[in-house]
C-alpha cells in the first residue's frame, strides 16, 4: 500500500465521519420530535375543513352526518373545536398555533429529562462540597491519574511499533506516522513530526531501539512546547473589576459542569462569583445550571425558557455590578437552528456585555469533549468560524484514549487549552499545564 493511501486509510475514519453538522444534527432532532405532533394538528385541521365545507353543501340533507363529525372532532382534540370555529375567518391563526406547538413541546420534554438527571446530582453535592480543597492540592497527581488511559494507549502503540521494527527504513516511518494518527495527534502534526524525525534519526545516527525511542519522545515534546510558546494558557482574570467569561460548545460536552466547577473554585478563592443561565433554548439547561449553582454555592441569574438570552446577560451584568462581583460565568446555548443563528445570538450577547463593560468578554471558552477525538477538532473549527474563541476547556480527559487531541488542537488550530476536566466531581477541573500534560502522556515511555 502506498504511503498516502496508508495514511488516508489510517486517518480516513476520522476525516470522513466528521460531525460537522453536530449543531445542525441536534437541531434536526428537535424538529423531528416536534413534527409528528404538528402533523397531527395539521391533519385534524385538514380533516376539519372539508367537514365544514360539506356542512355548507349538505346542511339540510345530511344533518346527522355533520353531527357525527362534530362529535368525532370533540373526542379527538378539544382544541380542534376552537379551530373549527375559526378556520373560515382566521386561517392565519391556525398557522400561528402550529408554530407555537413546534417550539413549546420539545422544551417540555427535555425539561422533564433534565429534571430527572438533576436530582441525584443534588444529593451528590452534600457529599462532595466539603472534599473540595484537599483534592485541588493534588493537581499533578490527579493529572497523571486522569491521563492513565491516554498514556496507556500512547505507550502501548509506541512500544508495539518499536518492538516490531527491525531497521529504521521508510516502512518504519510510515508505521510511525500511522501510529501517531491513531493516537489522535492529528494528520498534519503526524506528518510533520515524522518528517522531522526522518532528519533527526539520520542526523543522530540513531539505530538502536532505545535511541530511536528517545528521539521520538524528544521530538514530540519539542513540537508540543514550540507550538505553545506564544500561547497564554492562563485565564484572563482582571485584577480589578469584573471578569466576564462566555462558555460556548455543543450540548453534552460538559459545559454546565465546567462552569459549575469553575464557579466553585473561584468562590473557594474568596471571589464573588455569579453565573448567568443564558442557554434559554432549553428549559433543562437552566435547571441544570441552577443545580450547579446550589452545589457551588453561587447565585445563578436566570430568565425564562425560550426568552432572550441577551436579556438574561444584561440582568446578570447589572447584578454583577450591583453586587461588585469579581467573576461572571455565562452559559450559552450551543444548539440553535443553524450556524447563522448561533453567530447572531453570540454577537448580540457580546454587544450587550460590551455596552456595559467595553473590554469584555475577557474569555470566550469553547468546551470540547476529549473523548470525541477528531470530532472535537471539527467542532472547534466550526465555533472558530462563529465567534472569537479565546481558549478551550477540554473535558473528560480522564476517560479517554484520545489524549493526543491536545497536540492536534494546538498545532492545527492554535487555540490554547486553558482548563481540563478530569472527572465529574466539583473539584475535577484543572488549569492546563503543558509540561505536566506531556509528562503525564509519555511517563511510561520515558521511565
Ligand atoms: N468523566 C468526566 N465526565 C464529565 C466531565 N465533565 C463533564 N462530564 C459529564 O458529562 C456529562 C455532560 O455534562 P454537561 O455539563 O451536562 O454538558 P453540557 O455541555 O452542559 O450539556 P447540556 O447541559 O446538554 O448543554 C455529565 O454527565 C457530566 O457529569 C469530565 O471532565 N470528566
Amino acid at each position: 500500500m502506498g504511503f498516502f493511501k496508508k495514511i488516508k486509510k489510517a486517518f480516513g475514519g476520522n476525516v470522513e465521519e466528521p460531525q460537522t453538522p453536530e449543531i445542525q444534527e441536534e437541531e434536526i432532532e428537535t424538529v423531528d420530535t416536534a413534527e409528528p405532533e404538528v402533523e397531527e394538528e395539521v391533519e385534524i385541521v385538514e380533516e376539519a375543513e372539508p367537514e365544514v365545507e360539506e356542512e355548507v353543501e349538505t346542511v339540510e340533507e345530511a344533518e346527522p352526518e355533520v353531527e357525527e363529525e362534530v362529535e368525532t372532532v370533540e373526542e379527538a382534540e378539544p382544541e380542534v373545536e376552537e379551530e373549527v370555529e375559526t378556520v373560515e375567518e382566521a386561517e392565519p391563526e391556525v398557522e400561528e398555533e402550529v408554530e407555537i406547538v413546534e417550539e413549546a413541546e420539545p422544551e417540555v420534554e427535555e425539561e422533564v429529562e433534565i429534571v430527572e438527571e438533576a436530582e441525584p446530582e443534588v444529593e451528590k453535592e452534600v457529599e462532595t462540597v466539603e472534599a473540595v480543597e484537599p483534592e485541588v492540592e493534588e493537581s499533578s497527581e490527579k493529572m497523571a491519574k486522569g491521563l492513565k488511559k491516554t498514556r496507556r494507549t500512547f505507550s502501548q502503540v509506541f512500544n508495539e511499533l518499536l518492538s516490531n521494527f527491525r531497521k529504521v527504513d521508510e516502512d518504519f516511518f510510515e508505521e510511525l506516522e500511522e501510529t501517531l494518527i491513531t493516537a489522535d495527534v492529528g494528520f498534519e502534526t503526524a506528518m510533520r513530526i515524522t518528517e522531522d524525525l526522518r532528519k533527526e534519526v539520520k542526523l543522530q545516527n540513531a539505530k538502536k531501539q532505545e535511541d530511536v525511542q528517545r528521539v521520538i519522545i524528544d521530538k514530540l515534546v519539542e513540537v508540543y512546547e514550540e507550538q505553545g510558546q506564544d500561547e497564554n494558557n492562563e485565564i484572563n482574570l482582571q485584577k480589578d473589576g469584573l471578569t466576564v467569561m462566555l462558555f460556548v460548545g455543543v450540548n453534552g460536552v460538559g459545559k454546565t459542569t465546567s462552569i459549575g466547577k469553575l464557579a466553585n473554585q473561584y468562590r473557594l478563592e474568596g471571589k464573588k462569583v455569579l453565573m448567568a443561565a443564558a442557554d434559554t433554548f432549553r428549559a433543562g439547561a437552566i435547571d441544570q445550571l441552577v443545580v450547579w449553582g446550589e452545589r457551588a454555592q453561587v447565585e445563578v441569574i436566570r430568565g425564562n425558557a425560550g426568552g432572550d438570552p441577551a436579556a438574561v446577560v444584561y440582568d446578570a451584568i447589572e447584578q454583577a455590578k450591583a453586587q461588585e462581583a469579581d467573576v461572571l460565568l455565562v452559559d450559552t446555548a450551543g444548539r440553535l437552528q443553524n450556524k447563522v443563528n448561533l453567530m447572531k445570538e453570540l454577537e448580540k450577547i457580546k454587544r450587550i456585555i460590551q455596552r456595559e463593560i467595553p473590554d469584555a468578554p475577557h474569555e470566550v471558552l469553547l468546551v470540547l469533549d476529549a473523548t470525541t477525538g477528531q470530532n472535537a477538532m471539527v467542532q472547534a473549527k466550526q465555533f472558530k468560524e462563529v465567534t472569537d474563541v479565546t481558549g478551550l476547556v477540554l473535558t473528560k480527559l480522564d476517560g479517554t484514549a484520545k489524549g493526543g487531541i491536545v497536540l492536534a488542537i494546538r498545532n492545527e488550530l492554535h487555540l490554547p487549552v486553558k482548563l481540563v476536566g478530569l472527572g465529574e466531581g466539583l473539584a475535577d477541573l484543572y488549569p492546563f499545564k503543558p509540561e505536566e500534560y506531556v509528562q503525564g502522556l509519555f511517563k511510561g515511555l520515558m521511565d
